[in-house]
Protein backbone atom coordinates (compact mmCIF):
# COMPACT_ATOMS: atom_id res chain seq x y z
CA UNK A 1 0.00 0.00 0.00
CA UNK A 2 2.72 2.45 0.91
CA UNK A 3 6.40 1.92 -0.25
CA UNK A 4 9.11 3.87 0.54
CA UNK A 5 12.42 3.48 -0.97
CA UNK A 6 15.69 5.62 -0.53
CA UNK A 7 13.67 8.56 0.26
CA UNK A 8 16.24 11.37 0.63
CA UNK A 9 15.34 14.54 2.40
CA UNK A 10 17.36 17.72 2.98
CA UNK A 11 17.07 21.18 4.46
CA UNK A 12 19.76 23.11 3.09
CA UNK A 13 22.98 21.46 5.11
CA UNK A 14 20.46 19.51 7.08
CA UNK A 15 20.18 15.82 5.87
CA UNK A 16 17.30 14.69 7.94
CA UNK A 17 16.39 11.44 5.94
CA UNK A 18 18.88 9.71 4.16
CA UNK A 19 17.71 6.88 2.55
CA UNK A 20 14.60 6.05 4.23
CA UNK A 21 12.76 2.38 3.42
CA UNK A 22 9.30 1.23 4.87
CA UNK A 23 6.44 -0.61 3.69
CA UNK A 24 2.81 -0.46 4.82
CA UNK A 25 0.79 -3.36 4.08
CA UNK A 26 -2.97 -2.48 3.39
CA UNK A 27 -5.33 -2.33 6.20
CA UNK A 28 -2.60 -2.17 8.99
CA UNK A 29 -1.60 0.46 11.39
CA UNK A 30 1.67 0.80 11.00
CA UNK A 31 3.70 2.62 14.10
CA UNK A 32 6.45 5.13 13.09
CA UNK A 33 8.75 5.60 15.86
CA UNK A 34 11.54 8.25 16.36
CA UNK A 35 12.95 11.12 18.95
CA UNK A 36 11.99 14.95 18.33
CA UNK A 37 13.68 16.34 15.80
CA UNK A 38 14.02 12.95 13.90
CA UNK A 39 12.21 13.54 10.51
CA UNK A 40 8.38 12.00 11.36
CA UNK A 41 6.32 15.06 10.40
CA UNK A 42 8.71 15.66 7.27
CA UNK A 43 7.99 11.86 5.99
CA UNK A 44 4.34 12.84 6.61
CA UNK A 45 4.52 15.72 5.28
CA UNK A 46 6.50 14.03 2.01
CA UNK A 47 3.81 11.22 1.91
CA UNK A 48 0.92 13.81 1.97
CA UNK A 49 2.08 15.61 -1.23
CA UNK A 50 2.70 18.77 0.52
CA UNK A 51 6.54 19.17 0.69
CA UNK A 52 9.12 17.28 -1.78
CA UNK A 53 12.11 15.47 -1.43
CA UNK A 54 15.33 14.97 -3.06
CA UNK A 55 15.19 11.49 -4.02
CA UNK A 56 14.06 7.70 -3.58
CA UNK A 57 10.84 6.36 -5.06
CA UNK A 58 6.83 6.63 -3.04
CA UNK A 59 4.26 4.57 -4.41
CA UNK A 60 1.28 4.60 -2.71
CA UNK A 61 -1.06 2.23 -3.74
CA UNK A 62 0.92 1.08 -6.74
CA UNK A 63 1.13 4.68 -8.05
CA UNK A 64 4.07 6.48 -8.13
CA UNK A 65 4.26 9.86 -6.24
CA UNK A 66 6.00 12.05 -8.63
CA UNK A 67 3.72 11.22 -11.68
CA UNK A 68 0.20 10.55 -9.96
CA UNK A 69 0.63 13.20 -7.15
CA UNK A 70 -2.95 15.10 -7.82
CA UNK A 71 -4.55 11.63 -7.81
CA UNK A 72 -2.62 10.37 -5.07
CA UNK A 73 -3.40 13.34 -2.63
CA UNK A 74 -7.44 12.33 -3.01
CA UNK A 75 -6.84 9.12 -1.34
CA UNK A 76 -4.61 10.64 0.99
CA UNK A 77 -5.85 11.57 4.77
CA UNK A 78 -3.97 13.82 6.90
CA UNK A 79 -4.37 15.05 10.16
CA UNK A 80 -1.16 17.50 11.08
CA UNK A 81 0.35 17.62 14.64
CA UNK A 82 -1.54 20.40 15.50
CA UNK A 83 -4.73 21.00 13.40
CA UNK A 84 -6.15 24.11 12.94
CA UNK A 85 -9.66 25.07 13.43
CA UNK A 86 -12.05 28.25 12.66
CA UNK A 87 -12.80 28.84 16.59
CA UNK A 88 -16.32 29.99 16.26
CA UNK A 89 -17.68 27.61 13.67
CA UNK A 90 -19.53 25.06 15.45
CA UNK A 91 -18.26 21.01 14.17
CA UNK A 92 -21.52 20.79 12.24
CA UNK A 93 -20.41 24.44 10.53
CA UNK A 94 -17.13 23.61 9.94
CA UNK A 95 -17.76 19.93 8.55
CA UNK A 96 -20.32 21.42 6.25
CA UNK A 97 -17.80 23.64 4.74
CA UNK A 98 -15.25 21.25 4.24
CA UNK A 99 -17.76 18.98 2.52
CA UNK A 100 -18.47 21.94 0.13
CA UNK A 101 -14.93 22.60 -0.37
CA UNK A 102 -14.95 18.51 -1.74
CA UNK A 103 -17.88 19.26 -3.93
CA UNK A 104 -21.11 17.22 -2.04
CA UNK A 105 -24.08 17.92 -2.40
CA UNK A 106 -26.19 19.18 0.33
CA UNK A 107 -27.42 14.93 1.24
CA UNK A 108 -24.01 13.92 0.75
CA UNK A 109 -23.07 16.40 3.47
CA UNK A 110 -25.55 14.99 5.80
CA UNK A 111 -24.93 11.74 5.46
CA UNK A 112 -21.04 11.95 5.56
CA UNK A 113 -21.62 14.16 8.80
CA UNK A 114 -23.67 11.79 10.77
CA UNK A 115 -20.94 8.69 10.03
CA UNK A 116 -17.82 10.56 10.87
CA UNK A 117 -19.60 12.40 13.83
CA UNK A 118 -20.29 8.77 14.92
CA UNK A 119 -17.16 7.23 14.28
CA UNK A 120 -15.60 10.44 16.11
CA UNK A 121 -17.78 10.33 19.34
CA UNK A 122 -18.91 13.86 18.93
CA UNK A 123 -22.40 13.51 18.69
CA UNK A 124 -23.60 15.59 21.81
CA UNK A 125 -21.00 18.45 20.86
CA UNK A 126 -21.63 18.69 17.25
CA UNK A 127 -23.95 22.62 17.57
CA UNK A 128 -21.32 23.36 20.01
CA UNK A 129 -18.76 25.97 18.99
CA UNK A 130 -15.07 24.37 18.00
CA UNK A 131 -13.47 26.95 20.18
CA UNK A 132 -14.71 25.31 23.72
CA UNK A 133 -13.35 22.05 22.61
CA UNK A 134 -10.92 20.31 24.55
CA UNK A 135 -7.57 19.20 23.03
CA UNK A 136 -8.76 15.38 22.79
CA UNK A 137 -12.18 16.92 21.12
CA UNK A 138 -10.27 19.35 18.72
CA UNK A 139 -7.94 16.20 17.87
CA UNK A 140 -11.23 13.92 17.15
CA UNK A 141 -12.40 16.16 14.91
CA UNK A 142 -9.65 16.55 12.99
CA UNK A 143 -10.26 12.83 12.23
CA UNK A 144 -13.66 13.16 11.55
CA UNK A 145 -12.19 16.28 8.46
CA UNK A 146 -8.91 13.63 7.81
CA UNK A 147 -11.52 11.09 6.82
CA UNK A 148 -13.89 13.30 4.74
CA UNK A 149 -12.39 12.34 1.13
CA UNK A 150 -13.03 8.64 1.99
CA UNK A 151 -9.13 8.20 2.38
CA UNK A 152 -7.78 4.68 1.56
CA UNK A 153 -4.57 5.69 3.67
CA UNK A 154 -4.87 8.30 6.50
CA UNK A 155 -1.63 10.14 7.88
CA UNK A 156 -1.91 10.33 11.95
CA UNK A 157 1.23 12.72 12.61
CA UNK A 158 0.85 12.78 16.95
CA UNK A 159 -2.39 12.80 17.30
CA UNK A 160 -2.51 11.49 20.82
CA UNK A 161 0.66 13.04 22.11
CA UNK A 162 -0.35 16.76 23.68
CA UNK A 163 -3.37 14.83 25.06
CA UNK A 164 -4.66 13.71 28.53
CA UNK A 165 -4.74 9.41 29.55
CA UNK A 166 -8.51 10.13 28.80
CA UNK A 167 -8.46 11.88 25.55
CA UNK A 168 -5.46 9.54 24.59
CA UNK A 169 -7.85 6.85 24.70
CA UNK A 170 -10.36 8.23 23.21
CA UNK A 171 -8.09 8.86 20.14
CA UNK A 172 -6.52 5.14 19.85
CA UNK A 173 -10.34 3.94 20.17
CA UNK A 174 -10.94 5.34 17.26
CA UNK A 175 -8.00 3.90 15.49
CA UNK A 176 -8.50 1.12 16.66
CA UNK A 177 -12.05 1.26 14.52
CA UNK A 178 -10.67 1.98 11.67
CA UNK A 179 -9.04 -1.05 11.23
CA UNK A 180 -12.60 -2.39 10.57
CA UNK A 181 -12.84 0.21 7.97
CA UNK A 182 -9.99 -1.69 5.70
CA UNK A 183 -8.01 1.86 6.11
CA UNK A 184 -4.36 1.67 6.21
CA UNK A 185 -3.22 4.00 8.94
CA UNK A 186 0.62 5.63 9.27
CA UNK A 187 0.92 6.83 12.78
CA UNK A 188 3.59 8.99 14.04
CA UNK A 189 4.40 8.86 17.87
CA UNK A 190 6.67 8.74 20.36
CA UNK A 191 4.25 7.61 22.78
CA UNK A 192 5.35 3.60 22.98
CA UNK A 193 2.24 2.81 25.11
CA UNK A 194 -0.05 3.75 22.22
CA UNK A 195 1.87 1.67 19.46
CA UNK A 196 1.84 -1.40 21.66
CA UNK A 197 -2.20 -0.90 21.91
CA UNK A 198 -2.87 -0.43 18.39
CA UNK A 199 -0.07 -1.10 16.08
CA UNK A 200 0.47 -4.36 13.80
CA UNK A 201 3.94 -3.24 12.15
CA UNK A 202 6.78 -0.57 13.89
CA UNK A 203 9.21 1.23 12.16
CA UNK A 204 11.85 2.96 14.19
CA UNK A 205 13.33 6.45 12.70
CA UNK A 206 16.87 7.42 13.98
CA UNK A 207 19.39 8.72 12.42
CA UNK A 208 17.69 9.73 8.86
CA UNK A 209 17.17 6.26 8.44
CA UNK A 210 14.91 3.43 9.40
CA UNK A 211 17.00 1.34 11.82
CA UNK A 212 13.96 -1.63 12.38
CA UNK A 213 10.87 -2.36 11.14
CA UNK A 214 9.24 -5.57 12.42
CA UNK A 215 6.05 -7.15 13.29
CA UNK A 216 4.67 -5.41 16.91
CA UNK A 217 4.55 -9.08 17.86
CA UNK A 218 7.28 -10.79 16.32
CA UNK A 219 9.16 -7.86 17.40
CA UNK A 220 8.28 -8.65 20.83
CA UNK A 221 9.11 -12.35 20.78
CA UNK A 222 12.19 -11.21 19.78
CA UNK A 223 13.21 -8.94 22.66
CA UNK A 224 11.18 -11.38 24.90
CA UNK A 225 13.88 -10.96 27.92
CA UNK A 226 12.88 -11.46 31.74
CA UNK A 227 14.07 -7.44 33.94
CA UNK A 228 13.61 -7.94 37.73
CA UNK A 229 13.33 -4.18 38.99
CA UNK A 230 15.39 -3.68 41.94
CA UNK A 231 14.14 -0.77 45.14
CA UNK A 232 16.54 -0.90 47.62
CA UNK A 233 16.10 1.91 50.57
CA UNK A 234 19.64 3.12 49.97
CA UNK A 235 21.32 4.49 46.67
CA UNK A 236 23.19 1.67 44.44
CA UNK A 237 26.33 2.36 44.23
CA UNK A 238 28.70 1.42 41.08
CA UNK A 239 31.14 -0.33 42.88
CA UNK A 240 28.75 -3.13 44.32
CA UNK A 241 27.27 -3.61 40.42
CA UNK A 242 30.12 -4.70 39.66
CA UNK A 243 30.40 -7.50 42.01
CA UNK A 244 26.91 -8.69 40.31
CA UNK A 245 29.30 -11.05 37.84
CA UNK A 246 26.99 -14.04 36.90
CA UNK A 247 27.00 -15.40 33.39
CA UNK A 248 22.77 -15.39 33.46
CA UNK A 249 23.20 -11.23 33.84
CA UNK A 250 23.06 -9.93 30.81
CA UNK A 251 22.80 -5.95 31.66
CA UNK A 252 22.29 -3.90 34.54
CA UNK A 253 21.05 -0.52 35.04
CA UNK A 254 20.89 1.50 37.92
CA UNK A 255 19.30 5.13 39.61
CA UNK A 256 19.16 6.36 42.44
CA UNK A 257 17.75 3.55 44.48
CA UNK A 258 16.96 1.05 41.71
CA UNK A 259 18.27 -1.43 39.36
CA UNK A 260 16.88 -2.83 36.32
CA UNK A 261 18.38 -6.58 35.79
CA UNK A 262 18.20 -8.06 32.34
CA UNK A 263 18.57 -11.62 32.70
CA UNK A 264 18.57 -14.68 30.10
CA UNK A 265 16.19 -16.35 31.65
CA UNK A 266 13.66 -16.77 34.15
CA UNK A 267 15.70 -17.34 37.54
CA UNK A 268 14.53 -18.74 40.61
CA UNK A 269 13.47 -15.53 42.66
CA UNK A 270 15.31 -17.26 45.81
CA UNK A 271 18.61 -17.09 43.88
CA UNK A 272 18.23 -13.74 42.38
CA UNK A 273 17.43 -12.19 46.25
CA UNK A 274 20.54 -13.89 47.36
CA UNK A 275 22.76 -12.68 44.75
CA UNK A 276 21.44 -9.79 45.77
CA UNK A 277 22.16 -9.54 49.31
CA UNK A 278 25.20 -10.39 48.80
CA UNK A 279 25.46 -6.38 47.42
CA UNK A 280 23.05 -4.74 49.62
CA UNK A 281 20.67 -5.42 52.15
CA UNK A 282 18.90 -3.22 52.00
CA UNK A 283 16.29 -4.37 49.24
CA UNK A 284 12.59 -2.96 49.57
CA UNK A 285 11.18 -4.77 46.45
CA UNK A 286 11.89 -7.13 43.39
CA UNK A 287 10.11 -7.10 41.04
CA UNK A 288 9.68 -9.41 37.26
CA UNK A 289 8.67 -7.99 34.33
CA UNK A 290 8.66 -8.56 30.40
CA UNK A 291 10.38 -6.34 28.02
CA UNK A 292 7.82 -3.12 27.11
CA UNK A 293 8.38 -1.56 23.59
CA UNK A 294 10.34 1.59 25.20
CA UNK A 295 13.47 -1.06 26.54
CA UNK A 296 13.03 -2.49 23.26
CA UNK A 297 13.34 1.07 21.58
CA UNK A 298 16.05 2.15 24.06
CA UNK A 299 18.22 -1.13 22.82
CA UNK A 300 17.57 -0.64 19.41
CA UNK A 301 18.61 3.24 18.74
CA UNK A 302 21.50 2.68 21.34
CA UNK A 303 22.86 -0.40 18.97
CA UNK A 304 22.61 2.15 16.61
CA UNK A 305 24.15 5.18 17.83
N1 LIG B 1 10.72 23.66 7.09
C1 LIG B 1 11.88 23.33 7.63
N2 LIG B 1 13.01 24.00 7.32
C2 LIG B 1 14.20 23.65 7.85
N3 LIG B 1 14.38 22.61 8.72
C3 LIG B 1 13.29 21.91 9.06
C4 LIG B 1 11.98 22.23 8.55
N4 LIG B 1 11.10 21.34 9.06
C5 LIG B 1 11.81 20.53 9.87
N5 LIG B 1 13.11 20.87 9.88
C6 LIG B 1 14.19 20.17 10.62
O1 LIG B 1 14.16 18.81 10.23
C7 LIG B 1 14.41 17.95 11.35
C8 LIG B 1 13.25 16.98 11.49
O2 LIG B 1 12.08 17.69 11.89
P1 LIG B 1 10.65 16.98 11.97
O3 LIG B 1 9.68 18.03 12.41
O4 LIG B 1 10.38 16.26 10.72
O5 LIG B 1 10.91 15.91 13.14
P2 LIG B 1 9.87 15.10 14.04
O6 LIG B 1 10.44 13.73 14.18
O7 LIG B 1 8.50 15.23 13.49
O8 LIG B 1 9.96 15.86 15.43
P3 LIG B 1 8.83 16.12 16.55
O9 LIG B 1 8.57 14.80 17.21
O10 LIG B 1 9.50 17.11 17.47
O11 LIG B 1 7.61 16.70 15.86
C9 LIG B 1 14.62 18.87 12.53
O12 LIG B 1 16.01 19.05 12.68
C10 LIG B 1 13.95 20.17 12.12
O13 LIG B 1 14.57 21.26 12.73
Amino acid sequence: MIDVRSLIKNYGENKVLKGVDFKVKKGEVYGFLGHNGSGKTTTMNILAGIIGYNDGDIKINDLDMIKNKEKLKGTIGYLPEEPKFYPYMTAKEYLNFIGKILGYDKNQINTKNKELISLVKLDKSINKKIGGYSRGMKQRLGIAVSMYNNPKVLLLDEPSSALDPMGRKDVIDIIENLKKLDITVFLSTHILSDIERVCDTVGILHGGKIILEERLQKLKKRYLQPIYDIEFKNEVEADKIKKLDKSWIKEVKFKNNTMNLFVDREIDSRYILQTLLEIDESILSVNLRRRNLEDIFIQVVSENE
